[in-house]
């Protein structure tokens, strides 16, 4: 479990992180959100003891990371897929982080396996791309097969089969009951990533919650529905209280009712649908709506 108290982190006059709390817990992916600059990587590097905090604390199952010997063991993490000597190849890179926490090499071996890279591994990293880099920086966090994994927007630079792999992993890591913390600024990459969200703006908490509760914040969330029947159908959901909008010759969006009862009533009036979908654009806008005041840069706003 990592637990963050009060925490508080000053960069001269800038305030990065502003007395945040907040606990994630094992056995979920939970996304750490907000906008850029809103003090995520800031709070990352603080978990990790990279940073001092000038004002409360964090501890990773009750005690400080920094206190721990043989890190890696305890805590996997890619904050930053560059941040790597590009001259050794990807194997030494991993023989030396093994060799610095008491890992046997063969480990290493076997994560540049999980993560695609053993064709690779012979190879210096100064020719990677970023996603073999992101890949490289995913196996690092793997090497000590810790409870604890922490990745600062680790999808950046993945190609779309690398982004279905990692999330697929992160899924796994999750349900094998280890603690996973993902930070991406971009909620329509975390929506089908995690489960948990904690959302951050201008250093403070804005939301520590479930998927689901995050996304009943925002506006009402709609259901597509596809049906021959559209005339019919569209006024059998208003009777229900429901709004109808047609999009398409044979496509509604409906606000009001949720899928189920939607399924439901077409099934008692045996209505042919072709495509009943609950829609998730409302995560996008409840996390638009309620980071709107924390975005520092908007564009067009000095227009
Ligand atoms: N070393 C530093 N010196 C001065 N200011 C810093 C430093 N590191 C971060 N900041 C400032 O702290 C704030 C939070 O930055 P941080 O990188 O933690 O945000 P972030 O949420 O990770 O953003 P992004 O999504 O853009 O990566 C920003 O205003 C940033 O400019």
């Amino acid at each position: 479990m990592i637990e963050v108290n009060e925490l508080t982190k000053r960069y001269g006059g800038t305030t990065a992180v502003d007395g945040l709390s907040f606990t994630v817990r094992p056995g979920h992916v939970t996304g750490f959100l907000g906008p850029n600059g809103a003090g995520k990587s800031t709070t990352l590097r603080i978990v990790l003891g990279l940073n001092d905090p000038t004002g409360g604390s964090v501890t990773v199952d009750g005690r400080r990371f920094r206190d721990r010997p043989r890190g890696l063991r305890h805590v996997g993490a890619l904050l930053d897929a560059h941040d790597v000597h590009g001259g050794r190849t990807a194997r030494t890179h991993l023989y030396v982080l093994a060799r610095s926490n008491r890992i046997p090499r063969r480990r290493a071996d076997e994560v540049l396996e999980e993560v695609g890279l053993a064709g690779a591994s012979r190879r210096r990293i100064s020719g990677f791309s970023l996603g073999m880099k992101q890949r490289l920086g995913i196996a690092a966090a793997l090497l000590g097969d810790p409870p604890v994994l922490l990745f600062d927007e680790p999808l950046n630079g993945l190609d779309p089969e690398g982004v279905t792999w990692l999330r697929g992993l992160l899924r796994r890591l999750a349900g094998e009951g280890r603690t996973v913390l993902v930070s991406s600024h971009l909620m329509s990459e975390m929506e089908n990533t995690v489960d948990h969200l904690v959302v951050i703006g201008r250093g403070s908490l804005i939301a520590a919650e479930s998927l689901a509760g995050f996304a009943a914040r925002g506006t009402r969330p709609s259901v597509t529905v596809r049906t021959p029947d559209l005339t019919a159908f569209t006024e059998l959901l208003t009777g229900e209280g429901a709004r109808v909008l047609q999009q398409g010759p044979d496509t509604l969006t409906v606000t009001g009712l949720d899928a189920d009862r939607i399924g439901e009533l077409a099934l008692r009036h045996r209505v042919l649908l072709h495509e009943l979908t609950a829609r998730n654009a409302s995560l996008e806008e409840a996390f638009m709506e309620l980071t709107a005041d924390s975005v520092g840069h908007v564009a067009g706003a000095d227009r």
